[in-house]
């Protein structure tokens, strides 16, 4: 594959269809300052605090859609709550508590209350992202807390709604306390592995497509040239291997793509 090093952070500008992923952000032990520009996104679902504590360090603008401030709010003691003050907090505000807005809105932060009852939370917040990348004339790639396992509903809705996000080729990461996901749109994939915190499980999930044509390398139950579908071939429960540095995927059409994050308990 073509694309080097020097378009680790770039892949907006790589080649279409041709990009390197590097989920060093995860790794708190990496001391190296963001390349990129990231926003992260709390959605109200439970999280733990390391979790937190690299994903905000890994992000430069914090918003809370909607209850999602209700889980920072009760996660952190009072006396570490002052140093996780988010940007924005934002949706149609009916989980908020008032306890909580009361102490964010003490702080400074906007609470901005959007009644659309045609658009959830999470959009609420994109939208929001969205416009300060606007105002500051940069951009930022996605980081989603939570969003996937709880609610059925809202689960289909994150993969839906960040499948679609793809189009404007952003970078949107859904992570949980589980695993880090994403699409791959379509094209080859090149993910830089750092088994320290990644794997041992993966999976590559044909949501949202008739279906793809797969080829990886890497991973202990390679594809080649492989036709996968909801209703046909999924890769489940597939494993990382631990000499291999990168897992390569080439898929025809957008894929999500699933990794297990190991030492996350807390
Ligand atoms: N049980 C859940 N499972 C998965 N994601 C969830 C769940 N609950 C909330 N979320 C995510 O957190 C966001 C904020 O949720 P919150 O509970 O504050 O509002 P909601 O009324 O349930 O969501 P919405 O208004 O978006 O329908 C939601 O938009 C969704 O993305
Ligand atoms: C076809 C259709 N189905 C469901 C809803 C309900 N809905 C979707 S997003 C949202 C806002 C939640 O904060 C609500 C109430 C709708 N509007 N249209």
């Amino acid at each position: 594959m073509g694309a080097g090093i020097s378009t680790l952070f770039n892949a907006r500008n790589a080649p279409s269809g041709d990009t390197d992923w590097d989920l060093s952000f995860l790794n708190p032990s990496t001391s190296a300052a963001p390349p990129v520009a990231r926003g992260l996104i709390i959605l109200n679902q439970p999280f733990s605090r390391s979790l937190l504590d690299g994903l905000w360090k890994a992000c430069s603008w914090h918003c809370c859609a909607d209850g999602g401030a209700n889980r920072l709010f009760d996660l952190l003691p009072d006396e570490l709550r002052r140093s996780y003050i988010p940007d924005l907090i934002k949706g149609d505000l009916d989980s908020l508590r008032a306890d909580v807005r009361d102490y964010y809105s003490s702080k400074g932060v906007s609470v901005i209350q959007d009644h659309d009852q045609n658009s959830t939370d999470l959009m609420k917040c994109v939208q929001a992202i969205q416009e300060h990348e606007k105002l500051e004339s940069r951009e930022y790639d996605i980081v989603l807390l939570g969003g996937l396992g709880g609610r059925l509903d809202q689960t289909v809705h994150t993969l839906s709604y960040v499948h679609k996000l793809r189009r404007m080729r952003k970078k949107v990461f859904v992570v949980t306390d589980d695993n880090i996901s994403w699409v791959l749109g379509e094209g080859q994939h090149r993910i830089l592995i750092d088994h320290d915190i990644l794997g041992p499980t993966c999976g590559l999930l044909p949501i949202g497509v008739e279906s793809t044509v797969l080829t990886t390398t890497g991973l202990r139950w390679n594809l080649t040239e492989a036709r996968s579908s909801f209703d046909g071939l999924i890769s489940t429960s597939n494993h990382l291997v631990p000499e291999e540095k990168y897992v390569t995927i080439n898929t025809s059409r957008p894929i999500w793509w699933c990794v297990e994050l190991s030492n996350r308990k807390d």
